[in-house]
């Protein structure tokens, strides 16, 4: 670790609960980071995000590389001061991002080259420039930059793709160089295959991170496959870093990643399905646009503390959608963000007291009540 250190507090079965320590605060875990795409956590005020519960978000190198551009948002301070965030933020490589929107990509031993989903101007990522953007965007955890092969692949793409990614990881490491209170986190690739993604670990734990993360998944295996997955994975990382699953998910995915071992997620799907009018709730999901909450005076949550659901009735809620204002991405992001901190808060509480069993069954027991 850097001048970044992770302090393991408590465990219950192979759940987990710690502290990660960055020059720029404390991250709490296990911890969900909300995604601030371009420089944004959309519908979001950074102070709204903070409000959450949020100790860290994500930025991104895709995105941020080419709008506004990394050296920019470099000269201007970097992307703390830029976007008003003064705890950590972790930015993803971009190498994901590259293959699931970019256009006429190539990718070779080098790397990728693409053209601009904004403008369609050429664009080259190479592990070097990802550092080099990452470090010019001022990122607190940096990621190595990786292939994340789309599903379904045979065994053979598989393997060869996770060998590029660890030949990727090292030149990812020697460009980071050594930067105090800077963190980078390897990803572990290798697919369903656990020979693979030991081979994967083994290659990494070589090499030498500060974290680690469980890449290639969330790709459209499903869950049970992903949690197949997660039975084997997360311990065949370091048990004294960080681990952190990319990309997940919705909040029965994550209560079974952390029951797994996994300490950090991101997804976009709060933000996301939030300005679409999907609520996340203890009792399941709620489409606020349905009719059958056109006239509803009660809150969305009786039970949450959000802002939506402290001053706001459905009926409202329903009829901003309806009009388009944008009020209503507003009240539904802070409520779906509100409600996944509340469910690592309260993990984190239940690893700690060893009642992370009940509390897992609790939280499936309130969803299954359904007509909400
Ligand atoms: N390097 C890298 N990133 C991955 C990501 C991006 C994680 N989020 C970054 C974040 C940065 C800022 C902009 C947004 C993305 C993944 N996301 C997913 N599934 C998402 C599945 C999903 C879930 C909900 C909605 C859409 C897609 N699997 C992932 C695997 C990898 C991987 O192996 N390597
Ligand atoms: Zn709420």
């Amino acid at each position: 670790m850097s001048g970044v250190t992770f302090e393991l507090q408590a465990t219950d079965g192979r759940a987990r609960r710690g502290v990660i320590r960055t020059a720029r605060g404390d991250i709490r875990t296990p911890a969900f980071m909300p995604v601030g795409t371009a420089a944004t956590v959309k519908a979001m005020m950074p102070e709204s995000v903070a409000a959450t519960g949020a100790d860290i978000l994500l930025g991104n190198t895709y995105h941020l590389m080419l709008r506004p551009g990394a050296e920019r948002v470099a000269r201007l301070g970097g992307l703390h001061r830029f976007m008003n965030w003064d705890k950590p933020i972790l930015t993803d490589s971009g190498g994901f991002q590259v293959m699931s929107l970019a256009e006429l990509r190539k990718l070779t031993e080098k790397g990728v080259t693409f053209r601009s989903h904004v403008d369609g101007s050429k664009h080259e990522l190479t592990p070097e420039r990802s550092m080099e953007i990452q470090r010019l965007l001022g990122s607190d955890i940096v990621m190595c930059f990786d292939e994340c092969p789309a599903l379904p692949a045979d065994r053979k793409r598989i393997a060869e793709s996770m060998r590029l990614s660890m030949r990727w990881a090292e030149r990812s490491k020697e460009a980071f160089g050594d930067r105090p209170g800077h963190a980078l986190f390897g990803i572990q690739q290798g697919g369903l295959e656990p020979d693979l993604r030991e081979e994967s670990a083994e290659a990494l734990r070589q090499i030498g991170f500060d974290g680690y993360a469980i890449g290639g998944l969330a790709v459209g295996e499903g869950q049970e496959a992903m949690f197949a997955c997660l039975d084997f994975a997360p311990e065949q990382l370091p048990a004294d870093r960080p681990r952190y699953l990319m990309g997940v998910g919705k909040p029965d995915d994550i209560v079974g990643a952390v029951k797994r071992g996994v300490d950090m997620m991101d997804c976009v799907l709060p933000s996301r399905s939030g300005r679409t009018g999907q609520a996340w709730t203890r009792r399941g999901q709620v489409n606020i646009k349905n009719a059958r909450h056109a006239d509803d005076p009660r809150p969305l949550d009786a039970q949450c503390t959000c802002p939506a659901c402290r001053n706001y009735s459905r009926a409202y809620l329903h009829h901003v959608f309806r009009a388009g204002e944008m009020i209503s991405g507003m009240l539904l992001t802070w409520h779906n963000l509100h409600y996944y901190q509340e469910i690592m808060a309260g993990m984190r509480v239940a690893i700690s007291q060893g009642r992370f069993a009940a509390w897992e069954a609790d939280f499936h027991a309130m969803r299954a009540q359904g007509d909400i």
